[in-house]
């Protein structure tokens, strides 16, 4: 029986890198980015047209300039709000079509969609299982720096514009804490996956 684990959790929190551990421990694996799907749909020319009129500074040469507009939406909540609008709807149905694809393969133990604002969205999709991936907000900004080499006020302006983590806390009914290293990541993963039942 094929498992649904919602992922969450806040920029650079750890998200992607507990995937690709889950990835790992468990072979008959199916996932779903919320990220690479904003990604693949602002490379599609409707979606483009759209965002043209909307946001034509970020369109540079019939393209989306994704640093422009992460500036405008995270400086201006109304543009994050439109972008939102358009976006969100066509992200969940990309979710749901993979999920369906791995519910008829018929060969998947465990189906986990890595979705950062489930909470801030209520995007449920049939999951049985949440999982909220845990890391301070000067950690956050701290990997922000380091990874996206952004300067603390673009790391803060995103962080700001999510849910706080307590509330995350309160809301979610599975905590990992990603402060420390990759091991102790992987051991509570582990952990976790031993409580919904799935050993390996
Ligand atoms: C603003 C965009 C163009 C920035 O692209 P960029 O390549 O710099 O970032 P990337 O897509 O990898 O997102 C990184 C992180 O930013 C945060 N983030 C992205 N969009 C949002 C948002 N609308 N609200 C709050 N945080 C967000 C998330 O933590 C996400 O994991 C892009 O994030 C986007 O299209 N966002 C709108 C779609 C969306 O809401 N995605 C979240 C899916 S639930
Ligand atoms: N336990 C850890 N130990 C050391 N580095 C870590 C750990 N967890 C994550 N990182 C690093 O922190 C950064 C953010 O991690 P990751 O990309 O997994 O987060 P994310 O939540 O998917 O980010 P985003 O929301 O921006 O997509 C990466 O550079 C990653 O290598």
């Amino acid at each position: 029986m094929m498992k649904v684990l919602a992922l969450t959790g806040g920029i650079a929190s750890g998200k992607s890198s507990a995937l690709d551990l889950m990835r790992q421990m468990v072979p008959e694996f199916a996932s779903f980015d919320a990220d690479a799907s904003a990604r693949h749909l602002l490379s599609q020319t409707d979606v483009i047209d759209q965002l043209a009129c909307l946001f034509p500074e970020a369109v540079v040469e019939g393209k989306i300039d994704r640093s422009v507009l992460r500036q405008i939406i995270f400086s201006h909540p109304p543009a994050k709000q439109k972008l939102e609008s358009l976006l969100h709807p066509l992200i969940r149905k990309e979710c749901l079509a993979s999920l369906a694809q791995a519910r008829k393969s018929g060969e998947v133990r465990l189906f986990v969609a890595d979705i950062p604002l489930f909470y801030e969205n209520q995007f449920h999709f049939g999951q049985e299982y949440e999982l909220l991936i845990a890391a301070e907000p000067e950690l956050q900004i701290h990997r922000l720096q380091i990874r996206n080499g952004w300067q603390r006020a673009e790391a803060l302006a995103v962080i700001e514009a999510q849910m706080s983590l307590v509330d995350k806390i309160q809301l979610s009914k599975s905590v990992i804490w990603n402060q420390s290293g990759l091991d102790s990541l992987q051991l509570q993963l582990k952990m976790f996956l031993k409580h919904i039942g799935i050993e390996n």
